[in-house]
């Protein structure tokens, strides 16, 4: 569904950010990048959805080059792009409502998307994304009377109205707290289960990445040093990711309440 062939990111500064990235990811498969900082995880998210220019090399979603295409091809093709961000990108002064239609933004006219018309449809739909994620009954509230958690939610079914085939996420749970975090990564993984969604989830923990997904990839200096489940990520394999730490406790999942559980399978 999507695959990246030897994408390359050199920055202006002369930072080479990716080195020649090979990548598939299957329909409905949800994949967590992680490693260090400055490794090179932001960058292939957004050399994905180009908000940030590839150097070289092929982005496929579903055989069209992401690449290549120009601003027209490019408006279109990143409707099937869903984005989540750290900060959740909200409009404050907008209803929960507003902000959850305005992922149909890209979908409606110029005169529709100006008045903020949306088909009766896309509202049906908003309410029942708002629903799934236990904010129905906040529909009327403003963005800036949210929690985190509750922002994140949000921007979960902004993402989601556009009905992507992928959804790119990048560190939905920074801002979060341990518990909140753990919440929105199972509602992610479970609405991507749900909707044979694939997805690449940016994520600083390790261990919160091994308790929800299914197949890990691990950047380091730009290029891919570790590809599988998560329970491959062995103290050593840690260590070749990220350089010297103690990873015997990080590898320890807890669930909601701190128990220790079992990496995904
Ligand atoms: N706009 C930019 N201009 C120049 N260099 C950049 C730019 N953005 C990122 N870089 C460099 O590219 C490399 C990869 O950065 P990137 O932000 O993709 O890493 P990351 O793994 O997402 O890090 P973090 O976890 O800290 O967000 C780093 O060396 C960084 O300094």
């Amino acid at each position: 569904m999507l695959q990246l062939k030897k994408l390359t990111k050199t920055y202006k500064t002369g930072d080479q950010a990716l080195k020649a990235i090979d990548l598939e990811v299957p329909k409905g498969q949800v994949l967590a990048l992680i490693g260090p900082s400055g490794a090179g995880k932001s960058t292939m998210i957004r050399c994905i959805n180009r908000l940030v220019e590839p150097t070289s090399g092929e982005a496929l979603l579903d055989g069209v080059d992401l690449v290549k295409l120009g601003a027209t091809g490019l408006r279109k093709t990143r409707r099937e792009m869903g984005m989540i961000f750290q900060e959740y990108a909200l409009v404050e002064r907008l209803t929960v409502m507003e902000n959850v239609l305005s992922g149909r933004l890209g979908f409606v006219g110029f005169w529709r998307s100006f008045l903020r018309r949306f088909p009766q449809s896309d509202v049906d739909e908003a309410f029942r994304l708002l629903d799934r994620v236990g904010l129905l009954h906040m529909a009327d509230k403003r963005a800036d009377e949210l929690s985190g958690g509750q922002r994140q939610r949000v921007g979960i079914c902004r993402a989601l109205i556009q009905n992507p085939k992928l959804l790119l996420v990048d560190e939905p749970t920074a801002s979060l707290d341990p518990k909140t975090s753990r919440q929105i990564m199972r509602l992610i993984t479970e609405l991507c289960r749900e909707r044979g969604l694939a997805a690449i989830i940016n994520i600083h923990d390790v261990a919160l990445a091994q308790m929800f997904v299914p197949r890990v990839v691990g950047l380091r200096f730009g290029e891919i040093v570790f590809d599988g489940p998560p329970n491959g990520l062995t103290p050593g394999k840690l260590t070749e990711i990220y350089g010297e730490e103690d990873w015997e406790a990080t590898i320890e999942a807890v669930d909601d309440n701190g128990n220790e559980i079992e990496a995904a399978q």
